[in-house]
């Protein structure tokens, strides 16, 4: 995909953060170069989705200052789908630690879209990944909780507390997702056939239909972000949602598989850990910086916003947060061999 960046030169003349007018500039420019593409589709295999406006477009920048600046459609209500996955996943590490979820779910990429069966059947039914639809659901198996209900519990006030806010279940995606989710009832089918889940698969099933069905705008997504950024701590409500260990461990997974497996060039071209859903949002983390969130639900083939990934590649180069671009020489004060 073309994502129309190659003429913006990557902004680290000084490693200094951007000013506050430099990011509500970016944020318009990147609204503006994004606005005219309508490549890609609506998601429509959730009954409830297919008729989302294919025009919404919201760009929200929420920084470790706590500053949150936006444009467009920041405040459009819409259901977090995938991109719970990654918050659900850091909650999970805070209670059992990355060793054990290394072993059970594991941080690689698969190559598969984010719906594969496939994967589970290359690996001896190993998840691989939490980002894919397997992994997701093997780590809902494990959230804390003595029923179902327990368990909801604890994500809808974990994802509330990375939002700031108290996020809530839209019923009705939630009910459309549950009566068209049989390719989901068969991939937790399949994790308890290979021994990888220990409670009911079908529960667990509704847990993350309910995970996904959480209502959020691209405001809540960016402040999420700006806290996995913060090294576990909310830049707006001062509180400490999880370990800077776990924001670490969260990012690295998303680097490798955010994007499912489009994850690669998603790093190669923007340089940052980012998660996408299949609603049209997209959270990126600039490390000790800021959440970037867009939204826009025409997606392409691999389930990613078409111009969330523009917008972002352009915030990335012009803000100068892409982790691999160079930083300007000998800055450390020491003299040169
Ligand atoms: N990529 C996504 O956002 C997928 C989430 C959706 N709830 C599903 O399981 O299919």
């Amino acid at each position: 995909m073309d994502l129309d960046v190659s003429a913006v030169p990557y902004t680290v003349a000084t490693g200094a953060p951007p000013s506050s007018d430099d990011v509500a500039e970016a944020i318009h420019v990147a609204y503006d170069r994004s606005l005219d593409l309508t490549d890609g589709a609506v998601a429509d295999y959730i009954p409830e989705l297919a008729d989302t406006s294919p025009d919404l477009f919201g760009i929200c920048v929420a920084e470790v200052d706590g500053t949150v600046q936006g444009v467009g459609d920041v405040d459009h209500p819409f259901t977090i789908q995938s991109i719970s996955k990654a918050f659900v996943w850091a909650l999970v590490c805070e209670e059992i630690g990355d060793e054990k979820l290394i072993d059970l779910i594991g941080v690689n990429n698969t190559g598969l879209a984010f719906d594969s069966v496939m994967s589970l059947e290359l690996n001896d039914g190993h998840p691989m990944n939490p980002m894919g639809n397997a992994g997701a659901l093997a780590t809902t198996a494990l959230v804390p909780g003595d029923s179902p209900d327990e368990q909801w519990e604890f994500i809808r006030k974990g994802l509330s507390r990375f939002a700031g806010k108290d996020l809530e279940l839209d019923e009705a995606v939630y009910r459309s997702e549950s009566a068209s989710n049989q390719r989901n009832q068969g991939i937790a089918r399949l994790l308890e056939g290979y021994g990888r889940i220990g409670s009911n698969p079908l529960d667990v099933v509704d847990v993350y239909t309910k995970q996904c069905s959480l209502l959020v705008t691209a405001t809540d997504i960016a402040v999420m972000g700006a806290t996995l950024a913060d090294g576990g701590i909310n830049p707006i409500t001062g509180a400490r949602v999880v370990s800077e260990t776990v924001c670490h461990d969260t990012l690295a997974v998303l680097a490798a598989s955010g994007l499912y497996q489009n994850s690669g060039e998603w790093l190669f071209r923007i340089g940052l850990p980012g998660k996408s859903g299949v609603t049209g949002g997209i959270v990126t983390i600039a490390p000790g910086k800021a959440g970037i969130a867009t939204f826009s639900p025409r997606l392409d083939a691999a389930g990613n916003s078409v111009r969330g990934q523009r917008a972002t590649a352009y915030l990335s180069r012009r803000l100068g947060f892409d982790l691999f671009a160079s930083r300007p020489h000998n800055t450390s004060g020491k003299s040169p061999r």
